[in-house]
């Protein structure tokens, strides 16, 4: 392995001395609830955005609050969408410069849900290992790293080796709503002339060894809505005289995919690409534990076992279907017999290159329809799609990926994994076009930090030597790029 350069060391032990400053940063923005899903926590949001553009300006950063619009809700309401930040530090001609992608929104997060800690007040493990918070790892933690990774340049009088600018949005967990938009209005202007686009808004594939993403699934989010009755009813006076919306609805959700996991939706398949010998050997090399896996997620049985390959395959490079909820039906504690007057299934299906969403559109909303036609049910029914995102496949052999490689090494001494993943990040592939560059993910934290899940965390590792590892991308960039040119 390479020796660190000696401006790195100092930048690395400047980070490592300065964990509790780091941490402390990372502390105040999970305190804010910036939920992009709640149109009640909009304030948060944007609050969020607020804070993280002064923390930039800060560090000297040109930054600039963009307004992307309204956003129209279910219910007809309409509210302003959060700002995107457009920030750029230096303008040195003879740099290279890297567009750094982040998002500050989060998931919705309850103590009710099965959280053991106040989901947004950063909370250290008793051993000092963990920090957990919604958002620690999805994404606040990352995008708090880069600002740590600056901040340690400036402080150890290390000039960076490149330009940075920044587009970090708020409505990411919510289909990235507005943010193409302003991508196209500002491609010749904000948007030119980056070299590198860098995005660190994933996980590892296990717990010990780091990876660079060159792969995530779109997402096409649906919603499917049946209304019975003009008012909810009691199911001991009105139970059996009506087709109930939730017996219609789970009949439809469960003609989506069959006990096996298999899409049942007509021409699905038809686009998704046939693997190829070469890629099956790539999956070969991954370092990647199946039993691990499964005491991760807390299940008995998977279902493609024990086939490691085909376990990585269904996550990374074939569509799935998955159920999130039922809008309007009953939820809470206790046994409360109501028939609810009108429901709004949530499901969501991953895509792979070669899907396109519209043509995913076209197939789910044909085939709900066709099964609600035969159900012949007197209900009311709805099916629209509310976001749909491209996957994205990146070039491996870029310079960037080089780069990051070498980052990869500095730190943590070994060679990173390359891996796909499963989750999507609808914006990626409209960076990669916009810019015309290549884009690579640096995943900053573990596989098991429970993103969107109960008890979210970063290890105390990950954050300080993630804050680490993108200062020594810049580095690397800066190095490489001008070896390059
Ligand atoms: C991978 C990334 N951190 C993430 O969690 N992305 C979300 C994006 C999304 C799109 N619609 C709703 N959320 C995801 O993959 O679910
Ligand atoms: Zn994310
Ligand atoms: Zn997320």
């Amino acid at each position: 392995m390479t020796a660190v350069p000696a401006d790195l060391g100092k930048i690395f032990d400047y980070v490592a001395n300065n964990k509790e400053k780091f941490i402390s940063r990372l502390r105040e923005v999970v305190r804010i609830p910036s939920v992009s899903s709640a149109p009640d926590k909009r304030d948060d949001v944007i609050a969020m955005a607020r804070v993280t553009e002064e923390k930039l300006k800060k560090l000297g950063a040109k930054t600039e609050l963009c307004d992307v619009g309204m956003q129209k809700l279910s219910d007809g309401r309409s509210i302003r969408l959060p700002p995107v930040i457009l920030g750029s530090l230096g303008e040195d001609p003879n740099k290279p410069t890297i567009l750094i992608y982040g998002h500050l929104d989060v998931q919705p997060a309850a103590k009710e849900d099965g959280w053991n800690t106040d989901p947004f007040e950063l909370t250290l493990s008793s051993d000092g290992k963990r920090l957990y918070g919604r958002g620690a790892s999805d994404d606040k933690g990352p995008v708090m790293c880069w600002l740590n990774a600056i901040e340690s340049y400036q402080s150890c009088h290390i000039d960076v080796p490149a330009n940075l600018k920044f587009v970090l949005e708020s409505m990411e967990e919510s289909g990235s709503e507005g943010l193409e938009d302003l991508l196209q209005a500002r491609k010749d202007t904000f948007f030119s002339g980056v070299d590198y686009v860098c995005i660190s808004d994933n996980y590892w594939l296990g717990t010990k060894k780091p990876c660079l993403t060159y792969g995530l699934r779109g997402i096409c989010y649906f919603f499917v809505e049946i209304e019975c009755a003009a008012k909810d009813l009691h199911s001991g006076l009105y139970g059996g005289v009506l087709n109930e919306a939730t017996s219609d609805l789970i009949h439809l959700l469960d003609s989506l995919i069959d006990r096996h996991g298999n899409i049942m939706v007509p021409g699905i398949q038809d686009d998704v690409l046939p693997v190829t010998d070469e890629e099956k050997e790539l999956y070969k090399n991954i370092d990647f534990s199946v039993s691990e896996f499964k005491a991760e997620i807390g299940s008995k049985q998977l279902l493609h076992n024990e086939d490691k390959a085909k376990i990585l395959m269904s996550r990374w490079r074939f569509p799935s279907i998955s159920i999130h909820g039922i809008e309007g039906a009953f939820a809470e504690e206790g046994s409360k017999t109501v028939i609810p007057r009108k429901v709004i299934g949530k499901f969501s299906m991953r895509i792979v290159p070669n899907m396109d969403p519209l043509k995913v559109e076209e197939c789910v909303v044909k085939h709900l329809t066709s099964v609600w036609n035969k159900r012949g049910s007197a209900n009311k029914f709805k099916v629209i799609m509310t976001h749909g995102g491209r996957s994205w496949v990146s070039d491996i052999n870029h310079i960037n990926y080089t780069a990051a490689r070498s980052a990869v090494k500095l730190v943590y001494k070994v060679e990173p994994d390359l891996t796909r993943e499963g989750g999507s990040i609808p914006i990626t592939i409209n960076l990669e076009e916009v810019t015309g560059t290549n884009v690579i993910l640096i995943p900053i934290g573990c596989c098991d930090d429970g993103a969107h899940s109960q008890n979210e965390k970063i290890d105390v590792l990950n954050y300080i030597e993630g804050s680490k590892l993108l200062a020594a991308y810049i580095y690397e960039i800066g190095r490489m790029h001008s070896k390059e040119t």
